[in-house]
């Protein structure tokens, strides 16, 4: 077995692994890229990209809808077959990364599809589809993107199912009768929706107390009422105990002493990081962590960087790619800016869309920080009135009241993910409140709620 000699091995091609391998490869550096399953990784093929697709499709059917009440009757007869075919060929190009590894290739770069392990510092061993064993030493060092794939939730009989997971949910050619989404996270929340507004009967099972339990209470209980109005049916606090599949049909007992009857599940409950098989032991770190630690140029150890959802600074492809960029700046010596997390923004994207940057109000005060709230009610406002249906939504603002600026903010509405680049700044750049008070904000925007959530920033939370 020869081994051959390279400057920098990435294990994983995840966005920012893909973009960190190119910049490497025309920045001179001789790399190997190397990717097990597509180049791009979860979010162009099963994630972000094909997700967002059907997210248009199904605000469109939405909009329609809303027609009658604003404008005039209008029809639409939602078809599955015309979001399929935009995944399948627009999104994705049938599910081929042929396209990402010659734009990899052109940048200088050889790209394995293989597995990738670490068998020692700065080593690689990567075992292609067929077998074939190549082995690398690393000069610079390598660089691990491996990403998660879908969690199991511990249910009983579930794992002898059909479940689906995103990875089916973005394939589908025809759609279900009946559907329990397990998980009232992100991608439960986005699908439910998009399926709900295609026809599905759709049932949310979310074992903690609200949806996005990532997001402040306000947005995940103004989500759920628009889920109830939608006729999504959305069951928080319960636990999925037993799971059984017969006949093409699912049952699902929950701890309540209700059973669910299914013709699909999709599971969407977390993540698990696929830090498991990845050779870690061999440069002493813990292959069953829930994430790698890295310090602020994203370095794992001596010649080792991590990037992307298993560093646990926010499973986005924003993340990871803000990362990369820290990271190959570090890898070629070119200093600059080190890495920060005290703005990351994140956009659930279900309508209402719901934003959110930094600290939610509990994390403020765990935090030990004198926080101060405010919130301004979207429907309420000029613009909301102005939109008519389908203008849920709000503005929340958490202060630090000790030093006059905000280090969170959340925005729920049409655009909130638009909106909130306007509070990204503020907390990114932590303008004082007292200048974001004395700012014009133009009438009547959504944008222009912000003014009045500062105006009721007080002590009550
Ligand atoms: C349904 C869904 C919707 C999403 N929507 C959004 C969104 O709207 N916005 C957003 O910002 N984020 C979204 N995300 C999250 C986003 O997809 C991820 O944060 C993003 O892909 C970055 O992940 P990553 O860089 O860590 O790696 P990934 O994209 O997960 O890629 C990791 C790559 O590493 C490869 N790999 C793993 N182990 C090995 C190994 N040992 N050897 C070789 N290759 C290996 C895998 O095959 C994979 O290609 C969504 C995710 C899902 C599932
Ligand atoms: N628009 C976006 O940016 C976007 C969209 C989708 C996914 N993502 C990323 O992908 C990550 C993974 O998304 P996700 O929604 O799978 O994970 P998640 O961890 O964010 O949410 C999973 C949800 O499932 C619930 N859950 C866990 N076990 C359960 C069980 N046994 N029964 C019922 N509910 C259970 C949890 O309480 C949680 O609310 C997200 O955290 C996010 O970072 C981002």
């Amino acid at each position: 077995m020869t081994q051959h000699e390279v400057d920098l091995v990435v294990i994983g091609t995840g966005p920012g692994g893909e973009a960190l391998a190119t910049g490497a490869a025309k920045a001179g550096l001789e790399v190997v890229a190397v990717d097990k399953h597509l180049v791009g990784g979860e979010c162009p093929y099963y994630g972000c990209i094909p997700t967002k697709m059907m997210v248009r499709g199904s605000d469109l059917v939405a909009e329609v809808r809303r027609a009658a009440a604003v404008a005039g009757e209008a029809t639409i007869s939602p078809a599955w077959s015309t979001v399929a075919r935009r995944l399948d060929e627009d999104a994705t190009t049938h599910w081929d990364d042929t396209i990402a590894v010659d734009r990899l290739t052109d940048a200088g770069a050889t790209v394995h599809h293989g597995t990738g392990r670490l068998s020692g510092p700065r080593q690689v061993a990567v075992e292609t589809a067929d077998g074939e064993v190549v082995t690398y030493a690393a000069r610079r060092g390598v660089v691990v993107n491996p990403g998660t794939r879908p969690a199991l939730p511990p249910v009983e009989g579930l794992a002898d199912t059909p479940y689906w997971t995103n990875r089916d949910a973005v394939r589908l050619t025809e759609l279900p009768g009946a559907l329990v989404v397990v998980g009232g996270g992100p991608i439960g929340c986005e699908l439910a929706q998009v399926f709900a507004r295609f026809g599905v009967r759709v049932t949310v099972v979310q074992h903690g107390p609200r949806l996005l339990p990532a997001n402040e209470p306000e947005a995940g209980e103004l989500l759920a009422r628009v889920f109830a109005e939608e006729g999504i049916r959305v069951l928080t606090g319960v636990e999925l105990e037993r799971a059984a599949y017969a006949d093409g049909a699912f049952a699902l007992d929950l701890d309540s002493g209700e059973q669910l009857r299914a013709d699909k599940v999709l599971v969407a409950a977390g993540r698990t990081p696929n830090l498991d098989d990845l050779g870690l032991e061999t440069v002493g770190l813990d292959p069953t962590a829930r994430s790698l630690q890295v310090d602020e140029w994203l370095r794992a150890g001596d010649g080792l960087w991590a990037i992307g959802d298993v560093t646990g600074h926010g499973a986005f492809t924003h993340v990871s790619m803000y990362q990369q960029a820290v990271a190959l700046r570090d890898i070629l010596d070119q200093g600059g800016e080190s890495a920060t997390y005290h703005a990351v923004p994140h956009v659930t994207f279900t309508d209402p869309e719901v934003g959110g940057v930094g600290l939610t109000e509990r994390q403020a005060r765990d935090a030990g920080l004198t926080v101060r709230t405010g919130q301004a009610d979207l429907a309420q406002s000029s613009r909301g009135f102005t939109h008519g249906a389908g203008a849920h939504g709000l503005i929340k603002v958490v202060e630090d009241a000790d030093r006059g600026v905000l280090v969170g903010a959340t925005a729920v509405g049409p655009a909130g993910g638009e909106i909130l680049g306007f509070l990204a700044v503020a907390v990114h750049a932590a303008v004082p409140v007292a200048t974001l008070r004395t700012m014009i904000y133009a009438y009547p925007t959504f944008h222009r709620a912000i003014e009045t959530a500062l105006a009721d920033l007080s002590d009550e939370s």
